[in-house]
């Protein structure tokens, strides 16, 4: 019997979601020039007597029409190059699903170009790394709804799911799958560099070593913090080094290394002017994170941070203004999706993207659900801190947020992402901003007109005439 579903790219994220596929009862078949991963995918899927190709015609050729391929291969040239081995071999109604990180643009042109061949192209991001591929990630597939309907049942039955709910759904048009996976990123890019401002908080700031560390963490993954990262974070600080003993955190360099889906994210945001700070801040932190030589030099030019003088009830505080700087980077990412939906003409539902963000995926949090809950009550809500049941939540967090984010300001502790919150909020909060002095100067200097509050029209005025 042909093959329902086939993978190309037998990587450890292609065999683990071949394995899921069969889990649950799929006939699959997996392709790979390299014998290697061939071998690996066929020891591992002993159980399910998995057998795959290292030759592209036999791969296209065991599959059942019309065909659904499934590619996991490193984002960029090599998608194309396979595309083009696969397209001779294909016949019009085939389904092609590009499940790697790839560039929301590049998926725009290739899903225009196939779709004037009659393949049917998808492009999907899929979150929760290799042990979600293999029991259960979060996709966000965006490309033919028609086609959708092939795939549906095999992508939700291989899903995470959330209070019994599939974490995938059909998420829009084009590259809407990727663009929504793009901004996952870099709403996970925010959310781990808070983590990391709390621990530099807790580590330098408040000298806690890294069993009263792994405790705080512990305590509010017990709480409405609750989520993936926070789960694996507080594991870190259990993790022993076998070859010092000590933490393995403590023997890692402190450079961060990114592939690239954040940077586009804050990339897109300034594009189409959405703001999203808590991101940039955390993508740029990650590259003066790379200055390591600069840093150490410019520490002891300017001195280390301080500590700081907290107040009896600063660690309440300090989980006040992760849940407020957490909200902040949620909100940014989601206010970027509803303003993308328009631009790209995505017709994204919010709602249930926070659904499927709920389960599989590694920004998976219980305030998720508070994000689920809003979109759901106002589908068309331009921004989340326009809904009253999160308003409440966040108006109870400034006051410990601001106390941590001016005692690390004054002890001169570096907490971009928890700054770049409040400012946002701040700013976003202002009915009437100090841009009109910026209109002013535009004009004063480059002649580049102003609009007035009390009439239509668009004007200039000669900043160098006398008052009269
Ligand atoms: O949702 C996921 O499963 C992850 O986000 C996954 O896609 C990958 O681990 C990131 O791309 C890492 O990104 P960086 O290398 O840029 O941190």
């Amino acid at each position: 019997a042909k093959f329902a579903f086939g993978m190309v790219g037998l990587g450890t994220m292609g065999r683990n979601l071949l394995l899921n596929m069969a889990d649950n009862g799929f006939a699959v078949t997996g392709y790979d020039k390299s014998e290697k991963m061939l071998q690996i995918f066929e020891e591992e899927g002993k159980p399910h007597n998995l057998k795959g190709f290292s030759d592209i015609e036999e791969f296209v050729d065991s599959l059942q029409s019309p065909r659904t391929i499934i590619l996991l291969v490193p984002a960029g040239a090599i998608v194309d190059s396979v595309i083009s081995e696969l397209l001779p071999l294909l016949a019009k109604g085939d389904i092609i699903i590009d499940s790697g990180n790839s560039y929301f643009t590049d998926t725009s042109r290739r899903s225009i170009e196939l779709a004037e061949k009659g393949i049917h192209f998808f492009g999907m991001g899929i979150s929760g790394g290799e042990e979600g591929a293999r029991f259960g990630p979060s996709m966000m597939p965006g490309g033919d709804k028609q086609a959708y309907a092939v795939v549906k049942d095999m992508l939700e039955a291989v899903s995470a799911k959330a209070n019994g709910d599939p974490c995938v759904t059909y998420i829009g048009p084009g590259a809407s799958g990727h663009f929504v996976k793009m901004t996952h990123n870099g709403i996970e890019y925010a959310i781990m560099q808070l983590l990391a401002e709390a621990y530099e908080i807790l580590k330098n700031g408040l000298d806690y070593d890294n069993d009263q560390i792994q405790q705080v963490f512990e305590n509010w993954n017990n709480g409405r913090l609750k989520s993936f990262l926070m789960e694996i974070t507080k594991d870190v600080f259990l993790f022993k080094d076998v070859k010092t003993g000590n933490l393995l955190v403590d023997e890692i360099k402190d450079e961060a290394k990114s592939k690239g889906t954040g940077k586009w994210t804050s990339q897109v945001a300034m594009d189409i002017e959405t703001p999203i700070p808590s991101i940039d801040a955390a993508v740029s932190t990650r590259n003066l994170s790379k200055l390591k030589k600069l840093r150490v030099e410019l520490e002891k030019a300017y001195g280390a941070s301080e500590k700081i003088k907290a107040s009896a009830d600063f660690i309440d505080d300090l989980e006040e203004a992760f849940y407020f700087a957490m909200a902040n980077a949620y909100a940014q990412g989601m206010h970027l999706l509803w303003k993308a939906s328009i631009e790209y003409k995505y017709e994204l539902n919010l709602a249930e993207i926070a659904k499927i963000w709920r389960g599989g995926c590694i920004i998976r949090a219980e305030f998720l659900e508070d994000i689920y809950q809003a979109y759901k009550k106002q589908p068309d809500l331009e921004h989340l801190f326009a809904d009253a049941g999160v308003q409440e939540k966040i108006k109870k967090s400034l006051k410990g947020t601001r106390n941590v984010v001016s005692s690390a300001i004054n002890a001169g502790i570096a907490t971009p992402c928890f700054t770049s919150a409040l400012t946002y909020f701040d700013t976003l909060k202002t009915g009437r901003m100090p841009s009109n002095l910026t209109q002013a100067q535009r004009d004063f200097f480059g002649a580049h007109t102003f609009e007035r509050i009390d009439s239509e029209g668009i004007f200039h005025a000669d900043w160098n005439q006398k008052n009269s």
